[in-house]
């Protein structure tokens, strides 16, 4: 029987676990999960795969979000009710700016809310910004294993074509809002797009909650579209590395 409405897990299960890395892809949990002590399988209810493993002893919870602030919403929601506090975000995502490499990082201090999920938590004056002590681990962490992460101000979009600008599709259309939009996000210094730091962000600090992102760049839009599978699986598995150091930086 779970204690919450979605994730099908108990407070018994997480073991008195207060930090998640929360992955949007559930295919990544197993990933995260390997590099930890004992790493077992909870559950695995919709988009939401949830694994326990230990770190220096200490529980830890990973759980997929899925993608978009919705989803993401309610995982975040229900593990807080299960006895998470801090949420580490490990995404892929597409620069928006030239001089970032793909496979490099980029680490969120905050999100340009263009998503729908975080207004039900804060209105539009209400900033979405990482927990400095995430960021803090998330930057050390990776400046640790030899990166030089970017870090700043993410634009992170409900929808992954029209929010993104893209006119490669079906319909080719893009409504006026964002029309254009990608140009002045580049030149306000956005570095990159994703869907969930907004939602995660703002719901976070709304709530009294710790939260901080980083991200593997997989494309960069002011060159390529489709990315390389040996390349995203080499981002990934780094960004997944540093994620896991940034929550023994935080849980010691
Ligand atoms: O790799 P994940 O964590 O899913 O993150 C990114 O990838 C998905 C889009 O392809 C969105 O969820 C976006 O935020
Ligand atoms: O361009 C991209 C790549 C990954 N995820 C996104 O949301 N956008």
């Amino acid at each position: 029987m779970s204690d919450v409405f979605h994730l099908g897990l108990t407070q018994a299960m997480l073991e008195g676990a207060t930090l998640a890395i929360v992955p949007g892809d559930p295919e990544r949990v197993k990933r995260i999960a390997d590099l930890l002590e004992e790493p077992t399988p909870l559950a695995s209810t919709r988009e939401f795969t949830s694994y326990l493993g230990k770190l220096d002893g200490q529980a830890i919870v990973i759980c997929s979000t899925g993608i978009g602030g919705p989803s993401t919403s309610i995982a975040v929601e229900e593990l807080a009710q299960l006895g998470i506090r801090t949420f580490l975000r490990i995404g892929t995502t597409g620069a928006i700016q030239p001089q970032i490499a793909v496979g490099s990082l980029i680490v969120t201090q905050g999100s340009v809310r263009l998503d729908g999920a975080s207004y039900h938590f804060a209105p539009a004056e209400y900033p979405a910004v990482a927990d400095f002590h995430c960021t803090a681990a998330l930057v050390q962490a990776a400046e640790h294993a030899g990166h030089r992460p970017h870090i700043g101000i993410t634009a992170s979009s409900d929808t992954f074509y029209p929010g993104q600008e893209r006119y490669d599709t079906y319909s080719g259309k893009v409504i006026s809002r964002f029309k254009g939009s990608m140009s002045q996000w580049q030149d306000l210094g956005v570095l990159n797009y994703e869907m969930e730091s907004a939602t995660l962000l703002t719901m976070c600090s709304a709530l009294g909650l710790r939260a901080g992102c980083v991200a593997g760049v997989i494309v960069n839009r002011t060159e390529q579209e489709i990315p390389s599978e040996s390349l995203m699986a080499k981002t990934e598995k780094e960004a997944i590395q540093v994620v896991v150091d940034a929550a023994r930086i935080l849980m010691r």
